[in-house]
């Protein structure tokens, strides 16, 4: 996008794009069993496969350039290679040096040790590489949509200035939370995930008045709304604090 393009509504579209990527997501992983085995220490993969296939995941990635672009934050961004690629078409639309902003290791943590028990059934069925590749992708989603806050952030520091310079210079966490947040905004995507989960969670045939599927979701639409209720929307608000606190250095 051009610096122009992004506004309030433009980000908002985004976020809400970005909603279908998750809740697809969630579908791809529920179709495998927990595999614990993914993510703990087994012969020849310490700490985890899912380390494993993550961290050599992005540094080829990183070769063909994805971190080039300002919504992509790695897992494991120390040492990655750099980009073969040599032109862009990314603007620089956010503030200098925010770009280091990164809570990946937060959203590791909670996606491993409280998402994954909410939804995945318990079982191994020995997938562990197919389903470390349906973690990655869901973790790369969620890591956008979380950070994806420093572009919310700037929008509505550009917006009024005058109303969150006082607040940054003060370092005014609270004010700036209380400032950035729009209730209504937060029920109505809450709202709308579940919608989606249920849509998009449906198993589809073709006889109309085989109704036996109604009620039966690939995912529990809770855990979609809870997912944003819990994580997500707090975890897209700490970021645009965190970017603000610096937005004026
Ligand atoms: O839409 C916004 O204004 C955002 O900042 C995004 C978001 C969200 O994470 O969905 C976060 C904070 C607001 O209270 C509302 C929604």
């Amino acid at each position: 996008m051009a610096n122009s393009e992004y506004t309030l509504d433009s980000v908002r579209s985004a976020l809400i794009r970005e909603e279908d990527t998750i809740i697809y997501g969630l579908i791809e992983r529920a179709k495998f069993p927990m595999n614990s085995h993914t993510y703990t220490e087994i012969p020849s993969f310490s700490p985890s496969l899912l380390h494993f296939l993550v961290i050599n995941t992005e540094s080829l990635q990183a070769k063909a350039g994805r971190y080039k672009n300002p919504e992509e934050n790695a897992f494991f961004p120390e040492n990655l290679p750099p980009s073969l690629l040599t032109s862009y078409p990314f603007t620089q639309f956010l503030h200098a040096g925010t770009t280091s902003i990164n809570i990946n290791k937060s959203i590791w943590e909670f996606y491993i040790h409280e998402l994954l028990p909410l939804f995945v059934a318990e079982g191994d069925d020995a997938n562990y590489a197919q389903t470390a590749a349906t973690d990655l992708s869901l973790l790369q989603a969620i890591s956008r949509r979380i950070h994806y806050g420093k572009f919310v952030a700037e929008v509505k520091f550009r917006e009024s200035p005058q109303d969150y310079e006082p607040l940054i210079r003060a370092k005014d966490t609270e004010g700036l939370m209380k400032l950035l947040t729009f209730e209504s905004v937060e029920e109505m995507v809450r709202k709308r995930v579940e919608k989606k989960a249920k849509l998009y969670g449906q198993d589809v045939t073709l006889n109309n008045s085989d109704d036996s599927n109604i009620e039966k979701y690939k995912v529990d639409p809770s855990v979609a709304s809870t997912l944003y209720k819990k994580w997500l929307i707090p975890l897209t608000k700490d970021v645009q604090v965190q970017y603000l606190l610096h937005r004026l250095d």
